[in-house]
C-alpha cells in the first residue's frame, strides 16, 4: 500500500506500508545495528520516535516472545529498506508484519533508508509524519511542523510502571496486594544485595543483568521519592534508561540528588543524564544521536576501548560538570562526547551507553559487578 514519509524540512520519501493503512508521527532517528530489531522495537527509550534501520533487510528471522525489552512495541513507526515476509528461524513464532499489525504500529518498506540516514546525519534528527491516507507533501510538511519537539519533553513518566514490582527469575513479578513497601519487601535480605531500580523506561535486559549480577531487584515508578526509597532500606539505587529529554524529569533528578551519598548509585543512559543533572551539570540534544551496536567508547580509567550498544539523543555537557566533584570516565571515540561519569568522593557512577547490550556486544558487562562491589554485602 502506497505511503509517504515527509520530514519537517519538506524532504519527502515515497514508501509502502507492509502493515496496512495507517498514519504515524514523531522524531525520525536511525539505528545502525545489523540485527536486534525486536529489541529495538520494544525499547521504551524509543517512545515518541520513528526508527529506521540502516541494515537493508529486516524481518528475516521473525519475532519471538523472549527477545522483548518491555511489554509492548514502543516505537511510533518502523521504517525499513526491504521487508522480508518469510521468516526462517527456529525461535520465530510470528512474522514481523503480524507483530506490528497486532499492536497497531505502522511498518513501511521500499524506503531509501540510506538517503534518509544521510539526510538526518546532515540536518539532524527531525520531526516527521508517515501516512497512507494523506499523500500530499505540503499537508504532511505542515503537519510535521506541528509535532511537539523532543526537546523539553518528559516521556519517562508516561512509560514508567504505575506500581512497584519485583524483577525475579528473569521476568517482572507483581507484588502481593498486601506487600508493604518497607524493609520487609526483600526476600533475600542479608543473602543478596538489594537494589531499588527507578523505572524511567527500564529495559528488561537491565533487570536480567542486575539479577544475574546477584542483586535482588525491586522496580519502582519514576516519581517515587527519596523518603519512600529509604523506607525500603535497599543496599543500592539504580537509575534506568528512558525516553525523552532528561531535563524535565525534575522529580527523578531531585530524588537522585537527595540520595547521593546515602546509597550507592548506578545509572544507565537516561540514568546517566539524571545523575549528571543531579550533580549540577547540564544536558543538551545531540545532532542525530548514537543508536547502534558498534559505538566505540574509551574507558579513561583503563585505556581500553569498548564496543558498545547505544541509543541516545541527548548527552551530558562535559563543560558543565565541576571537575573537582565529577570525573568523566568514558568518552565516545566518534565525537568525544561524555559516555560515563563518576562522583569523585561518593559511590555514584553512570554510563551513557548500554552495558546490558540488547542487542549488542558484552564488552561493558563488568559495570554490573562494579556496582555490586560498592555494596556492604558482597
Ligand atoms: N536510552 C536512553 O535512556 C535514552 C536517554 C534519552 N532519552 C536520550 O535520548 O538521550
Amino acid at each position: 500500500m502506497e505511503a509517504r514519509l515527509t520530514l519537517e524540512d519538506g524532504r519527502t520519501f515515497p514508501c509502502r506500508s507492509f502493515t496496512g493503512p495507517g498514519e504515524a508521527s514523531g522524531e525520525v532517528v536511525f539505528n545502525t545495528s545489523m540485527t536486534g530489531y525486536q529489541e529495538v522495537l520494544t525499547d521504551p527509550s524509543y517512545s515518541g520516535q520513528m526508527v529506521t534501520m540502516t541494515y537493508p533487510l529486516v524481518g528475516n528471522y521473525g519475532v519471538n516472545p523472549d527477545d522483548v525489552e518491555s511489554a509492548r512495541i514502543q516505537v511510533a513507526a518502523f521504517l525499513v529498506k526491504e521487508y522480508q515476509p518469510f521468516p526462517s528461524n527456529f525461535r520465530s513464532t510470528q512474522s514481523l508484519a503480524d507483530y506490528l499489525k497486532g499492536q497497531g504500529i505502522l511498518g513501511v518498506e521500499g524506503l531509501d533508508t540510506r538517503a534518509l540516514t544521510r539526510h538526518i546525519r546532515n540536518g539532524g534528527a527531525m520531526r516527521a509524519i508517515i501516512s497512507t491516507q494523506d499523500l500530499d507533501p505540503e499537508s504532511l510538511k505542515r503537519r510535521a511542523n506541528q509535532i511537539p519537539s523532543m526537546e523539553g519533553m518528559d516521556l519517562a513518566k508516561d512509560v514508567s510502571t504505575r506500581r512497584a514490582y519485583r524483577w525475579a527469575d528473569g521476568r517482572p513479578e507483581a507484588l502481593n496486594d498486601d506487600a508493604r513497601l518497607d524493609a520487609s519487601v526483600w526476600r533475600h535480605r542479608g543473602a543478596r544485595p538489594s537494589v531499588v531500580a527507578i523505572d524511567f523506561g527500564l529495559k528488561y535486559n537491565i533487570g536480567r543483568c542486575l539479577e544475574r549480577a546477584g542483586f535482588e531487584v525491586l522496580v519502582v515508578p519514576a516519581t517515587t521519592d527519596a523518603a519512600s526509597i529509604m523506607a525500603m532500606a535497599p543496599d543500592g539505587l539504580f537509575l534506568s534508561n528512558g525516553p525523552g529529554d532528561p531535563e524535565p524529569v525534575t522529580y527523578g533528578i531531585e530524588t537522585t540528588r537527595e540520595l547521593l551519598g546515602r546509597l550507592p548509585i548506578f545509572g544507565i543512559c537516561l540514568g546517566n543524564q539524571i545523575l549528571g543533572l543531579a550533580l549540577g551539570g547540564r544536558t543538551y540534544k545531540l545532532k542525530f544521536g548514537h543508536r547502534g551496536a558498534n559505538q566505540p567508547v574509551k574507558n579513561l580509567d583503563t585505556g581500553r576501548v569498548e564496543i558498545t550498544s547505544q541509543n541516545h539523543g541527548f548527552a551530558v555537557d562535559m563543560e558543565s560538570l565541576g571537575n573537582d566533584i565529577v570525573a568523566v570516565t568514558h568518552i565516545n571515540l566518534n565525537d568525544n562526547t561524555v559516555e560515563g561519569i563518576r562522583h569523585r568522593r561518593l559511590p555514584a557512577f553512570a554510563v551513557q551507553y548500554h552495558p546490558e547490550a540488547s542487542p549488542g556486544p558484552h564488552d561493558a558487562a563488568y559495570l554490573f559487578d562494579q556496582f555490586r562491589a560498592m555494596m556492604k554485602i558482597a
